[in-house]
């Protein structure tokens, strides 16, 4: 692991190129336009956008599914080999996410997705949000969240994956896990992220109560890490970017997986366990009925 990090932070031609251009004080300016097109690279599927700029090492993922980013299967399964990518591509070194829909980070989960769907669906559903989780969970690339607009449950789960959250000041925007209030009971790996992130009685209390935060509060309670006015956070997060990349990569990578690896693991040994919960859980009538009702108050909310 430590000699494949190494291998990472070692430039390719791309990366020499890169450094010889930065040595110049305008070292883009001087390239022909073919050599700068060679160092972005861009890709788009119907959920998501990656541009990736070789010449950083940092890629940008901004999530496109109107109206809410909500996270479908199909969102998902885009996300997931999108970051598959990535992760194997050496010279990517950092990912921000962020949104392409105003106002909204991410909805979370696609509740559509979950109400009245076959157990066969679900199975894949959850499995999918796994997969999502733990590649972002266990990315060996720095990763930050620019979140520009609420991030309520599965939306601000995806945030806390990230290893630091930029957030907009704006507050009318909200984040947390508010499972809860919808009937539902956040999963242990759900838990287990926001109590990583802000502590144990403060996550009870967030949990049981199903609260969503002011940008305000999360910076408060250490759910976000930095509040800015909204037409800075994208800047804010690749600045911020910039300091991270200055940190052995193998250093940084190790500790991160020091950190994160017991609560990882705790997945990986139960996911097929998990799944079977969540199924289970999932098509009770109680539950449907609750998921159902809650649809239904989104859609009154809007007339
Ligand atoms: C063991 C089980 C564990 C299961 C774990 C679940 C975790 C989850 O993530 S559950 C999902 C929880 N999500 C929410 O509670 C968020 C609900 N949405 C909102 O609060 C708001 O939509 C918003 C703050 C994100 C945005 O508000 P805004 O006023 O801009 O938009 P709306 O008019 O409310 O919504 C527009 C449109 O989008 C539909 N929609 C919203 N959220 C979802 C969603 N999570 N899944 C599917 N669809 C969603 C909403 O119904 C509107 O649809 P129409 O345009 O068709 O009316």
């Amino acid at each position: 692991m430590a000699l494949r990090a190494c291998l990472r932070t070692k430039p390719g031609l791309t990366g020499l190129l890169s450094q010889l251009s930065s040595c110049s004080s305008h070292g883009a300016a001087h390239m022909s336009p073919a050599l700068v097109a060679q160092r972005r690279s861009s890709s788009t599927s119907q959920k998501i956008k990656v541009d990736f700029d070789q010449s950083t090492g940092v890629a940008v993922m901004r999530m496109q599914s109107p109206p809410v980013n909500s996270l479908s299967l199909e969102f998902l399964t885009d996300v997931c080999i999108a970051l598959e990518k990535l992760e194997m591509d050496k010279s990517c070194r950092g990912l921000i996410v962020t949104s392409s829909q105003p106002k909204v980070f991410s909805a979370g989960l696609n509740i559509l997705d979950m109400y009245g769907k076959s157990p066969e669906h679900c199975v894949e559903f959850w499995k999918a949000v796994q997969e999502m989780w733990l590649k972002f969970y266990g990315s060996n690339m720095i990763t930050i969240a620019a979140v520009n607009g609420s991030s309520p449950a599965g939306g601000c789960l995806l945030s806390m994956t990230c290893d630091y959250r930029i957030m907009a000041d704006n507050p009318r925007y909200s984040i947390g896990l508010n499972e809860t209030q919808l009937g539902i009971v956040a999963p242990f790996w759900f838990k287990d992220t926001m109590i990583n992130t802000v502590g144990h009685r403060t996550t009870e209390m967030a949990l049981q109560l199903g609260l969503l935060y002011s940008p305000a509060e999360a910076l408060k309670i250490g759910l976000v890490d930095q509040l800015v006015p909204e037409d800075q956070v994208l800047t804010t997060a690749t600045e911020t970017m910039t300091k991270w990349l200055a940190i052995p990569d193998h250093a940084r990578q190790l500790t991160k997986s020091m950190m994160r690896k017991p609560t990882i693991d705790k997945l990986t040994s139960n996911r097929e366990a998990d799944v079977n919960n969540f199924v289970k859980f999932i098509t009770k009538d109680s539950i449907q009925k609750s998921l159902g009702m809650y649809l239904e108050m989104l859609k009154r909310r809007k007339a």
